[in-house]
């Protein structure tokens, strides 16, 4: 890809800047796990449930998502109750405190080759934002010492406060281009997750650069990638 035909870059953040995917897959599984254990007949959940269902979704849509595919019907409940409530919202904030957990005791590093791409694309001014749905975005991206590259951050609370739709839709991307003042079709978007991309690809950017961090090149392509690589060092 070349640069300079583009003037905006839209990063997703869990899995795309920082390994933070690693630490929501792991605490959706021990937060899903321990639910479904006193649930009869239901399998385990696994790695491909979250690729599935709940990868780069807001919070309480992935839990939403994932209960329906196993037939589970819970109260939605409020965003803030209590992570001993059984609803769809108490889950999530049950997984969230696990998650929370882990970044306070082992803190988080910049993949090497994003933090190389965030930088050089900064010396060559092009225009940056942080697009994710999680609403722990700053205090992940302020851990890697990376927030200063990012004066538009559109994360799960400014999507809530601006009822803005999550991805898949492809709503929070395009606001982050009209914060930056930049066309879409001047923008590209980097994103790891099969909703990701498939934002990317609803919003009709100039470009969707898809990450493969696990959920599959072909699973990529499909849904919205219009070129996927394995690091961002190779577009640096
Ligand atoms: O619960 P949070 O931190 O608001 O995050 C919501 C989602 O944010 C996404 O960035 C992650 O890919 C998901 O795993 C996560 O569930």
């Amino acid at each position: 890809m070349n640069w300079s035909d583009y003037d905006a870059a839209l990063f997703d953040l869990d899995g795309v800047i920082t390994p933070t995917a690693v630490v929501h897959m792991r605490a959706w599984s021990a937060m899903f796990n321990d639910f479904l254990a006193d649930l009869p007949g239901q399998r385990p959940y696994t790695d491909d449930d979250y690729y599935r269902y709940v990868d780069g979704k807001p919070r309480f849509e992935g839990v939403a998502s994932f209960l329906e595919s196993r037939g589970i019907d819970l109260p939605y409940g409020d965003p803030a109750d209590d992570s001993s409530q059984r609803t769809v919202c108490g889950l999530g904030n049950r997984k969230n405190e696990a998650f929370s957990e882990v970044l306070a005791a082992e803190g988080v590093e910049a993949y090497p080759g994003s933090r190389r791409l965030v930088e050089q694309l900064a010396e060559r001014g092009i225009k940056l934002a942080v697009v994710s749905s999680s609403r722990n975005a700053p205090t992940v991206l302020r851990a890697a010492g990376m927030i200063d590259y990012f004066p538009v951050i559109v994360d799960g609370r400014v999507a809530e406060e601006e009822q803005l739709a999550g991805k898949p839709q492809p709503d929070t991307f395009l606001d982050a281009a009209a914060k930056l003042s930049v066309p879409k079709e001047r923008a590209v978007v980097l994103e790891d997750a099969v909703s990701g991309v498939q934002a990317g690809r609803a919003g009709a950017f100039g470009l969707v650069v898809g990450v493969d961090r696990g959920a599959g090149r072909d699973t990529l392509l499909e849904n919205g990638a219009d070129i996927v690589v394995t690091d961002l060092e190779e577009l640096a």
